[in-house]
């Protein structure tokens, strides 16, 4: 953790989205953070202040990541985009000794992986959370407890309807954290079958995942266990995105003094 408060230089990529605008205003009101610079799909050789909605802020506006960085001195890159990019970006990121901190879902096993690799590489930190709320850490990791003593459970996330990826990250991180405690088990009658494609949902090492995507909706998941005679239910919901800066606060910060890729906020969280 850098406790000394030094001064870190930060670049967003996707600063216009919902997160990337939450951002934008941490990192500009946290005193010892210096916004560089911005990376967008568009807007080229603008500033932020030209850009629909977005603070009156003399900051440049880059679409190629690589020139940034080759023309801004960068600690850290937060990557607020979408799943098709923030591989790509944490590669770009650490090709030019800048510590990436990825919010952006949709990373498979071979992804973490790859750039665990290269991160260790390069003697670099990195940090991808699927989910920045604490609230949201505290759910997956109650969650792993109590899979220890009910072992039957299923997901259900819900999230706006422009989210591009599903199950959600938060969603598959939670069956991850279950799986490191309980035995691989088929849940349900073992002769179900589903009348309609995806009535079940979807199949995490017998775990049911389900994908809700409506307006109105933020982020939310529940947790739900099944023993005799009851239940239990883990709830997490965000109403905004300012749920998810202080973690991504706390992540730049942690990123600075660690020198491998941790994936979950909840290794940084003890
Ligand atoms: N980890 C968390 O706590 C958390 C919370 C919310 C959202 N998310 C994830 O963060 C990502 C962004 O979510 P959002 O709701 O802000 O989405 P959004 O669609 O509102 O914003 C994404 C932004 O990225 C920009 N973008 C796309 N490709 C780009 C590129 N190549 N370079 C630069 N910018 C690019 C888009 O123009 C858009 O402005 C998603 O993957 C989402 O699942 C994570
Ligand atoms: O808005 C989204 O998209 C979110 N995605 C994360 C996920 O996929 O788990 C969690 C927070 C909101």
């Amino acid at each position: 953790m850098n406790n000394t408060n030094e001064n870190v230089n930060i670049v967003i990529a996707g600063p216009r989205g919902n997160m990337g605008r939450e951002a934008v205003r941490m990192v500009t009101d946290t005193d010892h953070f210096t916004l560089k610079a911005v990376v967008d799909s568009k807007h080229d050789g603008m500033k932020v202040a030209d850009l629909d909605g977005m603070p009156a802020l003399d900051i440049p506006v880059y679409t190629d990541m690589d020139r940034c960085f080759s023309e801004h001195e960068v600690d850290v890159l937060i990557d607020l985009t979408s799943p098709a990019f923030g591989r790509k970006h944490m590669e770009i990121a650490f090709n030019h000794g800048v510590r990436p901190v990825v919010g952006t879902t949709g990373f498979s096993d071979e992804d973490i992986e790859t750039l665990r690799t290269i991160a260790e590489n390069k003697n670099l930190g990195g940090i991808i959370a699927p989910n920045f709320a604490i609230g949201a850490i505290l759910m997956m990791k109650f969650s792993q407890m109590a899979a220890k003593f009910l072992p039957d459970v299923e997901i259900i996330e819900r999230h706006h309807d422009r989210k591009l990826d599903a199950p959600s990250g938060t969603a598959i991180k939670t069956a991850q954290l279950i799986s490191e405690v309980r035995e691989a088990k088929v849940q349900g009658h073992p002769d179900e079958h589903e009348e309609l494609k995806g009535a079940r949902g979807a199949d995490f090492e017998g775990m049911k995942i389900h994908s809700v995507r409506l307006p109105g909706l933020v982020a939310h998941q529940e947790v739900i266990f099944g023993g005799e005679g009851q239940t239990l239910t883990i709830r997490h919901d965000s109403m905004n995105r300012a749920s998810f800066m202080p973690g991504v606060r706390l992540a730049v910060e942690t990123v600075l003094s660690i020198d491998t890729l941790v994936y979950g906020l909840e290794n940084i969280i003890e």
